[in-house]
């Protein structure tokens, strides 16, 4: 390949700019060269190297310099890539192949999970290469370690960034890391996993089978390796969490943080939301009170049809951060799948080239407590046997909890050893709505666990 050199600025800043020396893997002898080490070849690895050889001469203009991927680790050497490996690019299998290359500037990980990625992450950081992530799972865990790591380091020149990390294409770290600098955040809610409300939308919109779903999504390259995570709500809380970082400069231990993903839903769930004019999203929200602490959680959501998040259909995640001075803005895109997520890395490893540093400080650590509570209004599902005195008694069960019921809903019951009704609460603490549940999952005619979901809005019906 032959280019016309480049323009010379920008080099060197916070990267270690060569100039190049294999005609095979470099563009041209005299344009500074950075190579990148990519650890994963599957969705994100290998959407990351078509957009860098698609937008090589792009790059190289705005950059100044020459994007070169040299090594690609992954578990499997003889498995088949569907996409083309750059030329004079090696396919390897030992960590150390990249991390113990002194020619590789930059290490791009993406392959998933939190030991060896941590492990690889850290060395690479260690022996002075800048790192890009699109691991959540790995930043909730880690971010301490890895930005105590980052400031102990000699060169300011080496790098972190996860612009992928969180919803997938949507620029939101970068936008939390330097765009709030004069506001406070009050609230950061959204829907965070792509997987999951594509398949609540192919659900309820399409009327597919949850497995049927599930097995489009992980097509599609929008489920995590285990699936689990997402439908689990995990994913989401890894992401809830590295937000919370960002918003709130706090460091909560992501097991506190109210876990529930879609599991638990059943089609009398889709119904029911439909009778109350709405339908259900997989949301993650974090919320300071008026006591000036966070509560947060992952759970599906009844949100109403009027709800600007109702139409966030299929993979697309949309965050509303409500702030003090900007009051509510809403990012929307794509929030997984091969282009949207190497997008984001993309655009790391540019300004990495480029020369930037990332945008401010990572929001400094502040003493702001989790509360393990909130308040909404909820939604409960009972599944029940029918039998006389039923809304009795589950209206004694709130009572004695101070619940207040807004509004009871019942189908016509088809089966009377198999029906469900559900009950609209007025807005009540959290912590309330588990005694509740737990009161009526004791009662003889209660079958199964009951379901209960936040209502998004607690101005919902006025
Ligand atoms: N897919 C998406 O939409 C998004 C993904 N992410 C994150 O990006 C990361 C990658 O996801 P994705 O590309 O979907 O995952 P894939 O499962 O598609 O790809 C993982 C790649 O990593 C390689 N790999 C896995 N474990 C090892 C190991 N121990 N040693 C060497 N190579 C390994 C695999 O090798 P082999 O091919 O040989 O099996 C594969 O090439 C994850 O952290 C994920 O959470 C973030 C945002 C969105
Ligand atoms: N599995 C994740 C991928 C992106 O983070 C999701 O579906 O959101």
């Amino acid at each position: 390949f032959t280019f016309a050199p480049a323009p010379t600025a920008n080099l060197g800043i916070g990267t270690r700019s060569r100039s190049s020396s294999s005609k095979a893997l470099f563009m041209s002898a005299d344009t500074p060269t950075v190579t990148l080490g990519i650890f994963g070849g599957g969705t994100v690895g290998g959407g990351i190297v078509e957009i860098l050889s698609k937008k090589q001469s792009y790059f190289q203009q705005l950059t100044g310099k020459n994007i070169v991927v040299k090594k690609i680790c992954v578990r499997d050497a003889s498995k088949p890539r569907d996409f083309a490996l750059p030329e004079g690019c090696t396919i390897v299998t030992s960590y150390d192949d990249i991390l113990n290359d002194d020619t590789i500037d930059y290490a791009v990980e993406v392959m998933g999970g939190t030991t060896d990625a941590k492990d690889v992450v850290m060395s690479a950081l260690q022996k002075g290469k800048s790192v890009v992530t699109a691991n959540k799972a790995l930043i909730a865990k880690d971010l301490p370690e890895i930005e105590k790591l980052l400031s102990s380091l000699d060169s300011s020149g080496t790098q972190f960034r996860y612009e992928a990390a969180v919803c997938g294409g949507i620029p939101v770290i970068r936008s939390m890391q330097s765009d709030f600098v004069g506001d406070t955040i009050q609230q950061v809610s959204g829907i965070i996993n792509g997987c999951t409300n594509f398949m609540l939308t192919a659900m309820d919109r399409d009327k597919k089978s949850y497995e049927d779903a599930l097995a489009q999504a992980s097509e599609l390259g929008y489920a995590e390796a285990d699936p689990t995570l997402d439908v689990g709500g995990f994913d989401a809380r890894s992401k809830l969490k590295i937000l919370m970082r960002l918003a709130y400069g706090m460091d909560v231990d992501e097991d506190e943080i109210s876990c529930r993903g879609i599991t638990e839903l059943t089609k009398i769930d889709f119904e029911y939301a439909k009778t109350l004019g709405g339908t259900i999203k997989l949301l993650g929200v974090a919320s300071k009170n008026d006591k000036g602490s966070v509560s947060a959680f992952i759970s599906p959501c009844y949100v109403t049809n009027d709800d600007p998040l109702s139409s966030v259909n299929g993979a697309t995640n949309a965050i509303e951060i409500v702030s003090d001075n900007l009051v509510s803005s809403i990012y929307i895109g794509q929030g997984a799948g091969r282009y949207p997520t190497a997008n984001s890395c993309i655009n790391d490893i540019v300004a990495l080239a480029k020369g930037d540093t990332t945008p401010l400080p990572f929001n400094p650590k502040s003493e702001t407590k989790f509360a393990n509570n909130y308040e909404s209004v909820f939604f409960l599902r009972l599944n029940y046997r029918d039998q006389v005195g039923i809304t009795r008694q589950v209206g004694e069960v709130c009572e004695n909890h101070g619940v207040s019921i807004h509004s009871i809903l019942q189908n016509p019951i088809a089966k009377s050893q198999e029906s469900a009704f559900a009950i609209v609460t007025e807005k009540v603490e959290y912590a309330s709505i588990l005694k509740v549940l737990a009161d009526i999952e004791a009662l003889d005619w209660c079958k199964g666990k009951p379901f209960y979901m936040p209502v998004l809005r607690e101005d919902w019906q006025s």
